[in-house]
């Protein structure tokens, strides 16, 4: 099955366009976990458990875990949402980017050390530096387009003079992502939900393809109006909320709170959907 399948088949069984993003800071764990970043797993574990039957996808983050030498733990939370969730696919958010030989190793990485059935990409480099993805077929590969990040904007809203029409940087990314670099279908975009307006320009150039979007709950996005902006009966949105979730409660009770938090996420989506 490729990943645009079972985002389809996640988002009907569990009726949910929300990701869960698995960021997890030892720092911010419960106090029987707190600063051990041995228990990563656990904290994960125990997270995934509780949305399994909620999420549309979920997304480790990769840097929380090669931070704290947990890249062992990771590949041991793969195989435990594989097999506690199977029918929820799981994106690797890597952000990588790099010359094509180099390229290579980081979609070795990716897609066979951690089985990743997605992961996220900058398109900085051009297209040679997305290609090697792309000989995964089936694989999924969301191009950062218009970030969630304030900073976004020193690039990816330049104008790009020398392209006819003039676009912005992001919007040039967005038609390279639907048009010629979609050489398999497999590209998808990631745009911020603190932009509701770009999200729906993204939307408007590249009406197909999967849109990755972060920003809601901690950086304060808004659900209903990035779910106008964005979702399309042919163009799927995929919601991320990572910290909003993991750190819901404090307490030993943290999978609970993160189980309410990540129904009352999904609910705002889903009732924005039908609104
Ligand atoms: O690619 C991403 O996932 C991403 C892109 C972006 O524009 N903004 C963004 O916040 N992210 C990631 O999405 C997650 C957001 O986390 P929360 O703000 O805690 O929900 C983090 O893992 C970020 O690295």
């Amino acid at each position: 099955m490729t990943f645009l399948d079972m985002l389809r088949q996640a988002e009907q069984t569990n009726g949910s366009m929300l990701c869960v993003g698995l960021d997890p800071d030892p720092a911010r764990f419960p106090a029987s976990l707190k600063g051990d970043a041995g228990r990563i797993f656990d904290f994960c574990a125990r997270i995934v458990d509780a949305t399994a039957d909620l999420a549309m996808a979920f997304k480790p983050q990769i840097a929380y875990f090669a931070a704290h030498r947990a890249e062992e733990q990771l590949e041991k939370l793969m195989r435990h949402m594989r097999s506690a969730a199977p029918h929820v696919p799981v994106i690797l958010d890597a952000k990588r980017g790099d010359i094509g030989s180099t390229a290579e190793q980081y979609a070795i990485e990716a897609f066979e050390r951690y089985g990743a059935d997605a992961v996220t990409l900058s398109p900085f480099m051009g297209f040679d530096s997305v290609a090697p993805y792309l000989q995964y077929h089936g694989k999924g590969a969301f191009l950062l387009c218009r970030t969630s990040n304030p900073g976004g904007d020193d690039l990816q809203n330049q104008r790009l003079s020398s392209v006819p029409g003039e676009p912005l940087l992001y919007e040039h990314v967005a038609r390279l992502a639907q048009g010629p670099w979609n050489l398999n279908g497999q590209l998808g975009l990631v745009v911020g939900a603190t932009y509701p307006a770009e999200i729906e320009r993204v939307r408007a150039l590249a009406p197909t393809l999967p849109l990755l979007i972060p920003g809601v709950g901690a950086q304060g996005g808004d659900a209903l109006a990035t779910v106008k902006a964005g979702w399309r009966p042919e163009g799927q949105i995929i919601v991320n909320s990572s910290r909003a979730i993991l750190y819901a409660s404090a307490g030993d009770d943290f999978a609970d709170a993160a189980r309410r938090e990540a129904i009352k996420t999904r609910d705002t989506l889903r009732a924005a959907r039908a609104a």
